[in-house]
């Protein structure tokens, strides 16, 4: 039993689902088109049409395949979805004059999408289209200042849709509308992230088969998570390598060494330091280092087959924000190349595994919790892939980064002392290239400036900078200054994501 998502290319499908996973209700992602038995074999207990970028009533714009909507079954239309419902069923949809992006209050609504709801529901648009005329049968049920059509129903078909977005964080009270709706469909809330580790098990069991798998592991909670879930999976079938790169933060290497071991993961570790420093020697334009991190990774995971293997497979702990950022998702613009998805090359030889691929960090972070990782593992701040690369700000240098490297640690370490650590969701330093006239010790100095940056979030698309106390702020700046003679001045990053990003480059 299932709920099924039709995706019409809305950068949110993948929110809907994890929604009704957060609800305890199990649901698939479908093209947009699918054919009805397709959308049977899920054994459907309700459908969801997703939004997308089209408007219903252009020659193209993409449907539904024929009877699905004939299913005595209800269905929740969001956006276009909801336009798309109108549209059909005889009703009328324009581009409006008044195109709603962001939020906006509803100033009335009822009916049983909305049962329980109380007080005020501000609800997230993204439309230029409206429905204008509503078709037979159907009522308005939720209306705002410029959208009179804004959420209808059908009691009798067990029709409903919705102009907004009821799956994203911006609509708070989008969480207990889609529990309505699965309380309408009758669907059983037992979905658990139990049931997820299983189906991520019997996946992989059925993808690799009696192959090798090589599991690129660092240390993080991604990649430490999948080791556990792999070695359930496929036992001894599984070599975890963990490349030390040279771009590591101080100790390390060590450190990942020391946690993992009592994993009882089959671990090499893979001293790779001389090739990546060479790849990256005068490179400063941060795509070109972050296809050349991903490439020379591929390479010594390759080197490493040719000594251990062979591997058919290649297994990562990606996770969504990874490849939607990576312009991984339906006409998604590429932000940043993630070295383990945009930044992968062409000519990788490996098949890959990613279980987590359609997940976010704090749901990864569950299956952790039941899959036993250690909380220090669990709870450590995410380090991406490429290290201090991206965190020194164009051509790197052994110099440079080990200045980096004891900035963060004066940074990092101080977090934890004051009991900051927690707090913040990622914290990281950046070693920038601009230098500026100092006075230490009555003498005249011209060094680098160091710029510190912690970020609070869920599921790091979104983030807002931490608001650290001054007094920490101020000894952290101390400390550096005093201790990392290459540094005159400290900056601290009050930009949140969107518009910036958490990493610089
Ligand atoms: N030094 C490394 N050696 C081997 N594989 C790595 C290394 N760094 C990253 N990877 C691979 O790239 C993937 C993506 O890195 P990413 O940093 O997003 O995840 P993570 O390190 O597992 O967890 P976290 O996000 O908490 O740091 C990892 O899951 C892992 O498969
Ligand atoms: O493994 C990784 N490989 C990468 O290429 C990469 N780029 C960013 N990140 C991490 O992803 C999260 C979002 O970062 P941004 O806001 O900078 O895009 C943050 O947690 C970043 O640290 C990466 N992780
Ligand atoms: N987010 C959406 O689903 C948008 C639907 C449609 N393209 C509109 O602009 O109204
Ligand atoms: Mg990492």
């Amino acid at each position: 039993m299932s709920v099924v998502i039709l995706d019409f290319g809305s950068q949110f499908t993948r929110l809907i689902a994890r929604r009704f996973r957060e609800l305890g209700a199990y649901s698939v992602i479908l093209p947009g088109s699918a054919p009805l038995d397709r959308i049977l074999r899920e054994n459907p207990q309700g459908i969801v049409l997703s939004g997308g970028p089209s408007s219903v009533y252009d020659e193209a714009a993409p449907k539904p395949a024929p009877g699905v909507l004939d299913l005595d079954i209800p269905v929740l239309g969001v956006c276009y979805g909801m336009q798309y419902l109108a549209h059909q069923a005889g009703g009328d949809v324009k581009r409006a004059g008044k195109r709603e992006y962001g939020k906006a209050d509803l100033t009335q609504y009822g009916g049983q999408l909305f049962e329980g709801i109380q007080g005020e529901f501000v609800a997230w648009m993204s439309h230029s289209d409206s429905v204008t005329q509503l078709p037979a049968g159907y009522e308005v049920v939720a209306q705002t200042e410029d959208t009179p059509v804004t959420a209808i129903e059908n009691r009798e078909t067990r029709r409903y849709g919705v102009q907004f977005h009821p799956e994203v964080v911006h609509t708070p009270k989008g969480g207990q509308l889609l529990a309505n709706f699965l309380g309408i469909c009758g669907v059983t809330r037992d979905w658990t992230a139990e049931h997820i580790i299983d189906e991520l098990v019997s996946d992989v069991r059925a993808q690799v088969g009696d192959g090798r798998v090589l599991l690129a592991i660092s240390g993080g909670v991604d990649s430490s998570t999948l080791g556990l879930l792999l070695a359930r999976a496929v036992g001894e079938k599984l070599t975890a390598v963990f490349i030390d790169h040279g771009l590591l933060r101080l100790g390390e290497r060590e450190q990942v060494e020391a946690a993992l071991k009592p994993l009882g993961v089959n671990l090499v570790t893979v001293d790779a330091r001389a090739e990546f420093m060479a790849a990256l020697d005068g490179v400063s334009d941060p795509e070109q280092k972050r296809k050349i991190i991903g490439r020379e990774f591929i390479r010594a995971f390759e080197r490493e087959a040719r000594a251990y293997g062979p591997f058919d497979f290649l297994a990562q702990g990606t996770l969504y924000p990874d490849v939607i950022e990576s312009a991984g998702g339906e006409g998604a613009a590429n932000i940043k190349s993630h070295h383990n998805v945009g930044g992968l090359p062409d000519d990788l030889a490996f098949k890959l595994v990613e279980p987590f691929r359609t997940l976010f960090k704090d749901e990864v972070r569950e299956i952790a919790r039941l899959l036993g990782l250690p909380d220090h593992i669990r709870m450590r701040h995410p380090f991406p892939g490429p290290g201090l690369a991206i965190r020194c700000l164009g051509a790197i240098s052994e110099e440079k980064l080990d200045i980096l490297r004891r900035v963060d640690d004066i940074f990092i370490s101080g977090l934890r002392e004051f009991g900051l650590y927690d707090g913040c969701s990622q914290a990281l330093a950046i070693l920038t290239p601009i230098q500026s006239v100092g006075v230490m010790g009555d003498e005249r100095t011209y060094s680098y400036t160091a710029a510190l940056r912690a970020v609070t979030t869920d599921d790091f698309m979104t983030a807002e900078w931490a608001r650290l106390p001054y007094e920490f702020l101020a000894t952290m700046s101390n400390r550096i200054v005093n201790q990392v003679h290459e540094i005159n001045r400290v900056v601290y990053d009050i930009t949140g994501k969107p518009p910036a990003t958490i990493e610089w480059e």
